[in-house]
């Protein structure tokens, strides 16, 4: 296979009709099968044409890929593309495209019906927007990571992993949402007898630019070979760069088997890749297969791993327990109570002066005061306080400013009178279990019933509800870049999470209305890469993204 013009990514696919129009497709216009009327061809590859249809009962639009004369001529070859057509088809992946129909026809075509996507693939993207921030770059891979899984479960190896068989379409919210093509097809054309273009007569069958290095060598390939052309698709989306790119088809070849790539944060500093990410890519370029990760299931949870140590929330050095809180300060009756006081006191004492003068004057008599019993019952009421205070506190207000106090007095509730506490520490804090999330149990200032010494030598306090939903705000962007895909718009997902005594998170369960959706788990998923300071015991939180 010729390789691709600098600055193109476009490799096998779309094959060269010279400067003659091209004849008009004689299978356009066609109803293969009785069912899809082939309406336009949308590419050719190296094993056949695909067009665009339409199922003419159901009046949807679907992909179709006729193979060519050379390839349908081989009895055991169909066979062959049969057998994983049928393989492929029980994938049924979200990322992988969905195949619906397969066979032949009476005039011995044999063809492949898929769902229509409508979008571009990588090659295209790359070639339009050059490299990709890493963030973007890491999610496309991660996709990609979770079909091959699903690929590699079924017993089925890629084998031609590169961007142009990784389609973008939007999905949703998400422009970003990736669908693998071609599974199981590069397998067949192993044992086939005809030559692919890609191949360009070197007998090697993919696409030279992704081939493992063990596929140079001859040996026999496993599902490592796919992990080895991620790892290449992976390079070439975060540095815009291929890793192994020679002048010629050899070169590329020499430098699969001997050259090491340079690190994508040091092809290109100024994206600031994460050391991380340099280190899941360079190990799945491992040239000894033995070096890169076992599965592609390893792989994945290692890009994850290394997003989630970018998006880490700094854990600040276990600090000592905190001090005990401050006690309540006793309320210190203000001038002002005083005041008011004093002068309820004189009008109660006037009251009674100006009662037992009146009737000493009319009776001749001082008599008891009943009247100061209903004069004295709402002052009283309005100012128990200042039962004690007044005695013990030096009052010098003015009674004119007094008079006014008065009227207030009676609006504000008191406290009781102060009594000096005793110093206490605080009472040991119960982590906060599965059972009794932390933001429902009491915050660890809360102080319940008698000091029980403890703290200081517990290890590192209990985390709190703002330390963990500051790093659960942390990951709000990854949550939108991952899972807004299965989302509408501000539509919330709350978790349920354990935060170990390490500070890594031990479970994570979505809750009410999206427990056990694919948004839930999702979320979930993203919420258990968070990292949060060591604490003195695992505790449990809730946290609510919304998308
Ligand atoms: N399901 C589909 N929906 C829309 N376009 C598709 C679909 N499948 C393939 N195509 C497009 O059809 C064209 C030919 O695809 P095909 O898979 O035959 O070739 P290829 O993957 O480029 O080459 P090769 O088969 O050599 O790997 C490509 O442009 C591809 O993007």
């Amino acid at each position: 296979m010729p390789l691709r013009p600098s600055g193109s990514r476009r490799s096998v696919s779309g094959r060269t009709h010279g400067m003659w129009p091209e004849a008009p497709d004689p299978l356009l216009g066609h109803t293969l099968a009785d069912r899809y009327r082939l309406e336009k061809v949308i590419g050719h590859g190296g094993m056949g044409t695909v067009y665009r249809a339409e199922h003419v009962v159901i009046r949807k639009p679907v992909a179709v890929k006729v193979l060519d004369a050379a390839h349908s001529e081989r009895r055991v070859e169909v066979q062959r593309f049969l057998n994983e057509a049928r393989a492929a088809s029980k994938i049924r992946h979200e990322h992988v495209v969905d195949i619906t129909d397969f066979g032949s026809t009476d005039d011995g075509l044999v063809f492949l019906v898929m769902e229509y996507l409508e979008g571009e693939d990588l090659a295209a993207t790359s070639d339009r927007e050059g490299s990709l921030p890493w963030r973007r770059a890491a999610a496309i891979v991660l996709q990609i990571a979770a079909a091959l899984e699903a690929a590699h479960a079924q017993g089925i190896i890629h084998r031609d992993m590169k961007p142009e068989n990784c389609f973008r379409i939007r999905r949703g919210n998400d422009p970003d949402f990736i669908k693998v093509l071609d599974f199981g097809i590069a397998k067949v054309l192993e044992d086939s007898e005809v030559e692919r273009p890609s191949s360009a007569g070197s007998g090697l069958l993919g696409t030279p630019e992704y081939l493992a290095p063990e596929l140079i060598r001859g040996l026999k390939p496993d599902a490592r070979v796919d992990i080895y052309a991620v790892g290449v698709m992976l390079y070439d989306l975060l540095v815009g760069k291929l890793p192994f790119a020679g002048e010629s088809f050899m070169s590329t070849l020499t430098a699969h088997l001997m050259e090491l790539p340079t690190p994508p944060s040091q092809a290109r500093p100024a994206a600031e890749i994460p050391a991380a990410l340099d280190a899941v890519v360079l190990r799945a370029l491992a040239k000894d297969r033995d070096l890169r990760y076992d599965t592609i299931g390893e792989f994945a949870a290692a890009l994850r791993a290394a997003i989630a140590e970018a998006d880490v929330v700094v854990a600040p050095p276990p600090t000592p327990p905190p001090l005990p809180p401050p006690l309540p300060e006793p309320p210190r009756t203000s001038p002002r109570w005083i005041a008011a006081g004093v002068v309820a006191l004189l009008v109660l004492f006037s009251a009674v002066l100006w009662t037992m003068a009146k009737r000493f004057y009319t009776t001749g008599q001082v008599a008891p005061a009943p009247a100061a019993a209903t004069v004295v019952a709402p002052i009283a009421a309005a100012a128990p306080v200042l039962a004690a205070p007044v005695a013990a506190t030096k009052v010098e207000a003015p009674v004119e400013v007094a008079k006014v106090e008065v009227a207030k007095a009676e609006a504000p509730p008191v406290a009781a009178p102060p009594v000096a506490a005793p110093p206490v520490e605080p009472p040991p804090v119960e982590p906060p279990t599965d059972e009794a999330p932390a933001d429902e149990a009491p915050e660890p200032a809360t102080v319940r019933g008698p000091a029980t010494p403890k703290g200081p030598r517990n290890g590192p306090a209990p985390l709190t509800a703002d330390e963990f939903a500051a790093g659960m705000a942390k990951l709000g962007a990854r949550v939108k870049l991952e899972c807004s895909r299965y989302a509408l718009r501000k539509m919330a997902v709350t978790v349920q999470v354990v935060v170990g005594a390490d500070g890594s998170v031990k479970s994570a369960e979505p809750t009410g209305s999206q427990a056990g959706s694919t948004l839930g788990n999702c979320v979930a998923r993203v919420a258990k890469t968070a990292l949060l300071r060591p604490s003195r015991a695992k505790s449990s939180h809730r946290h609510t993204f919304t998308m």
